[in-house]
């Protein structure tokens, strides 16, 4: 049996007016990677804190079970201090801390020791706030858009730096993105927030699979296939499917999309009521 990392039931969150979260449910499994992603505004922020414990629920529940780490979108740091001192803070506030790990991950970073935090870039920051997260050894890593500053080589480290933890310690993460294509061949899992609530929960493998983007005749009879977006040409359409069953068309026909096309299509299209 999996066990679960993650859990919501019901989950809402409601600032004063705004109403962030709405009867959000879904688990994620122990050690694997989960992209949360969405449009600016879909509540990727709101979810993590609500995980981290740092905000309280207005409906509902999201449990994390064990260690949680939890690094936020402005990584804080205090930006007087050096490098050396954030190691040594993280490691005299977590009693889980790896310093030996911290020190190795640092050195991978090319960050300078005696260098303080108000110089970093803020790609640097993202990499020294992923480090002390990844320092303490957390069972449940919530990242949220660890990446968006950082340069590519970066991104590649730090991603790679994420996995090693996965692999090492079964360590369990959530990372929010807005670009997905990072993440393509690390995430395991899709997480997919549309205004507020979840669209999508769901193994990226199975949803690679049951996804397809077909090319046929206009009056093509596509049931009992799910249309999720289509543009009709003068005789061909073109749609993103998820199929209902085997699809009986020929191979030129069908292509498969990458994850990057279709969190697209879905974001480009509301959910049509049943
Ligand atoms: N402190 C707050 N007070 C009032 N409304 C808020 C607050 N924080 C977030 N919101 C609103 O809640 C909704 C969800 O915000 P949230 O930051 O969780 O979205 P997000 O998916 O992380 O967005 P982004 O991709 O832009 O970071 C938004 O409409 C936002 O304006």
């Amino acid at each position: 049996m999996v066990s679960v990392a993650v859990r919501a039931r019901g989950l809402g969150l409601r600032y004063r007016r705004k109403e962030a979260l709405r009867d959000c449910s879904f688990e994620l499994a122990a050690g694997r990677v989960t992209a949360l992603v969405g449009a600016n505004g879909a509540g990727k922020s709101t979810l993590l804190k609500l995980a981290a414990g740092l905000l309280r629920p207005s409906s509902g529940e999201v449990e994390a079970i064990g260690e949680v780490a939890f690094v936020a979108q402005d990584k804080p740091l205090y930006r007087s201090f050096t490098v050396a001192e954030v190691l040594r803070f993280g490691q005299v506030a977590n009693p889980g801390w790896d310093a030996a790990y911290a020190d190795r991950l640092v050195e991978e970073a090319g960050l300078a020791r005696t260098g303080r935090v108000g110089g970093l870039s803020g790609g640097q920051r993202a990499r020294l706030a992923l480090v002390v997260a990844l320092a303490r050894r957390p069972q449940v890593l919530l990242l949220d858009e660890p990446l968006s500053e950082m340069d590519p080589a970066a991104r590649q480290e730090s991603l790679r730096a994420i996995m090693v933890a996965v692999a090492e310690n079964a360590t369990t993460v959530v990372l929010s993105s807005l670009v997905l294509a990072d993440l393509e061949g690390v995430c395991d899992h899709l997480l997919l927030l549309d205004q507020g609530r979840v669209r999508l929960s769901e193994d990226v493998e199975t949803l690679l699979e049951q996804h397809k983007v077909v090319a046929v005749p206009r009056d093509t009879d596509l049931w009992p296939h799910r249309v999720v977006e289509s543009r009709t040409g003068e005789r061909q359409l073109r749609a993103l499917l998820r199929l209902g069953g085997p699809l009986k068309l020929p191979a030129e026909q069908v292509d498969t999309p990458s994850l990057d096309e279709l969190v697209a299509a879905y974001l480009r299209h509301e959910e049509v009521a049943a």
